[in-house]
């Protein structure tokens, strides 16, 4: 049975007194790809970012309302733990200049001050990167600067970074714009494995890439979650005359 794992129950967000997430309320669940869609400044990245506290880091910004991972409400955890749950990947792959491939993966771990033994760590390297289907293409080279990759391998180490915490979700900010089209098909088939064992959030403006890869698409318009629906219906039959303007390219 479908289980839910991220509840939003009027979430809003804001800088200073700009209300830029209204009154959001959405179930994703457990093991499913949603994309969120709408057109730009309407809120998408601030409503991602919010999922794993990353909106509070802006001075001026505040939130309130509920955000349930499981059973536990996002903004009453410390937000350390929820970005340990709740992994992140970004628009431009940003894996760190200075540390070696297999250091990137397991920067998390010393970030957050976690020892692991020798054994923990190869384990862990060799994991995540086979996760991301990268380990073939870097084993011999695990000591290389992981900016010696090509863009699209970067992409796929930061999210062998993400993954290499064992997180239960994994949010992606428009994770392929900065990719060519190979790399792009490379990063959605990894959503279709990443799925097995995550559920992924997935900001984006490719609406081919949202009918490829999501479950279900969030459409947000101006700061409100206007339709949240399967996706092949949310493509098709739109019930609302803003998502049916946004997908037919009335606005972007
Ligand atoms: N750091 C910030 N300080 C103040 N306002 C911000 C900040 N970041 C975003 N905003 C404002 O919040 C609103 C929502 O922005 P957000 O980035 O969430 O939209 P988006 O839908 O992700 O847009 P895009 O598709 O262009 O990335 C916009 O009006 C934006 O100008």
């Amino acid at each position: 049975m479908e289980s839910t794992i991220i509840k939003a129950v009027n979430y809003n967000a804001y800088f200073g007194d700009n209300q830029v997430v209204k009154n959001v309320s959405m179930d994703i669940a457990r093991n499913s790809v949603i994309a969120v869609m709408g057109p730009s400044g309407c809120g998408k990245t601030t409503f991602l970012r919010g999922i794993n506290r990353m909106h509070e880091l802006v001075p001026s910004a505040h939130a309130n309302g509920k955000i349930w991972l499981n059973d536990e409400d996002i903004l009453e955890m410390h937000p350390i733990v929820v970005r340990l749950k709740i992994g992140m990947v970004f628009q431009r792959p940003n894996p760190f200049p200075n540390l070696s491939i297999h250091d990137n993966v397991l920067a998390g771990y010393k970030l957050n001050g976690i020892k692991l033994s020798k054994s923990e760590r190869e384990r862990i390297v060799e994991e995540s990167l086979t996760k991301v289907a990268l380990w073939k293409e870097v084993k011999d080279s695990l000591m290389k600067k992981g900016t010696f990759l090509s863009g699209g391998q970067q992409q796929r180490l930061c999210i062998a970074r993400a993954v290499a915490m064992q997180p239960e979700v994994l949010l992606f900010d428009e994770p392929t714009s900065a990719l060519d089209p190979i790399s792009t098909a490379m990063v959605e088939e990894l959503f279709k494995e990443l799925k097995k064992n995550y559920t992924l959030i997935i900001v984006t403006h490719n609406m081919q890439q949202a009918a490829r890869v999501s479950d279900k698409t969030a459409f947000f318009y101006m700061g409100e979650l206007v339709e949240y629906d399967e996706t092949k219906l949310m493509f098709t039959n739109p019930t609302d005359q803003r998502t049916q303007n946004y997908i037919t390219g009335r606005f972007s």
